[in-house]
């Protein structure tokens, strides 16, 4: 630490705290460890009876935090989101509009394996809303050599570590099978709590049609449904193990590629996923009706957003697509489908 005359000082960084005690009224910091002291501080300084402070000498090759703390977030900074100013040496990154947070893991790894450097984001894939708080970045010194930020944005290059991707406006069609249904034994409860989460996601349901248990017909209406120009096609009901469960023999007759019958995510391990060209055919098991949160509210986001998911995306939920059934539902913020 060097002591200079606060006239001095301007440019340089502040070594500690300057309290500030106005009786009656309040304490706390005037400056801050870590502020570089500006031309319009020396008053103030002055005024709080410095005449010389302590200041961290400004190495040629060396950046204080702040400063540090913009190039990290730059590295973080991708599509569709907001920073905030650096404050007591930390960038905060918010999502600038809805959609999908994708967070490159394997990026973020390279940042905080550095000794020095940190960056902390919320889970990769979670549906964020417009200003949600989605990573922190800093140096944990006071200052860094800059030599140090720029072996890490080598590595990095020009890619970026946060996103937020925007739900674009898709078109659905929901296929509702099941003989008790369509002989009108019971109401359909299905149809409705698929139009809601498709709606969620700015998907719009254009075709809905009930079919009884017949792979022939289900089949058909799949085909009906793609030849109207569906973004998406949903298939609801006998997805199991009955002999009237016909429905994954239907995606699979429509399907040029199935992804998956099966996903090791509770509620939904019933759940199919295949595709007619780049139209994803879908295959709703029961529990979706009836269960808050399931393999759908996991699968359709990426849907939503123009992934074409394999069958290692979906193998990957095993780890955190356990669904406690919470009895206040609290999800994406939980844990369920975070292991990805
Ligand atoms: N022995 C086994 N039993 C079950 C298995 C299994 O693998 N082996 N899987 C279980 C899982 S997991 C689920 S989820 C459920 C439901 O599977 P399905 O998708 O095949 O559902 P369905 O058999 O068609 O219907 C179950 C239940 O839901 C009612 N339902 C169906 N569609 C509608 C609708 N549109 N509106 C209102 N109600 C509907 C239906 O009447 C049945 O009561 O199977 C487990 N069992
Ligand atoms: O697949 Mo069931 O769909 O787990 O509850």
């Amino acid at each position: 630490m060097e002591k200079l005359a606060v006239e001095d000082a301007v440019g340089h960084v502040l070594a500690h705290d300057i309290t500030e005690i106005k009786p009656g009224e309040n304490k706390g910091p005037a400056f801050k460890k870590g502020d570089i002291i500006k031309e319009e501080d020396i008053p103030h300084l002055l005024d709080l009876g410095k005449k010389h402070i302590y200041i961290w000498e400004k190495k040629p090759g060396y950046l204080h935090e702040n400063e540090a703390a913009a190039r990290l977030a730059d590295l973080g900074q991708g599509k569709n989101v907001n920073r905030s100013e650096p404050s007591e040496g930390k960038i905060n990154l918010y999502a600038a509009r809805d959609g999908l947070l994708k967070i490159d893991k394997e990026l973020l790894f390279k940042i905080n394996i550095k000794d020095k450097l940190m960056m902390a984001t919320r889970h990769n894939y979670t549906p964020v809303k417009e200003g949600d708080y989605l990573a922190g970045t800093r140096i944990i010194p006071l200052l860094i050599a800059e030599e140090e930020l720029e072996a890490v944005e080598t590595e990095i290059k020009n890619h970026k570590i946060v996103d937020v991707i925007p739900y674009e406006s898709k078109k659905a069609a929901i296929i509702t099978t099941g003989s008790e249904v369509y002989d009108g034994r019971i109401k359909d409860k299905f149809t409705p709590v698929v139009e809601e989460k498709l709606s969620n996601y700015n998907i719009k349901t254009v075709h809905k049609k009930l079919v009884t248990d017949d792979k022939a017909l289900i089949t058909e209406a799949i085909e009906e449904a793609i030849a109207l120009g569906v973004d998406i096609v949903v298939c609801t009901g006998g997805m199991s193990v009955d002999p009237d469960d016909l429905t994954p023999a239907a995606i699979k007759n429509a399907a040029d590629e199935v992804i998956t019958y099966g996903a090791p995510v509770l509620p939904g391990a019933m759940f199919m996923l295949g595709y007619q060209n780049d139209t994803p055919l879908v295959g709703l098991p029961g529990c979706v009706m009836f269960s808050k949160t399931t393999v759908f509210d996991l699968m359709l986001p990426r849907i939503a957003i123009n992934e074409r998911l394999t069958g290692a995306d979906i193998a990957a939920y095993g780890h955190g697509g356990l669904c406690l059934s919470c009895e206040t539902c609290v999800y994406p913020d939980c844990n369920f489908g975070k292991g990805v």
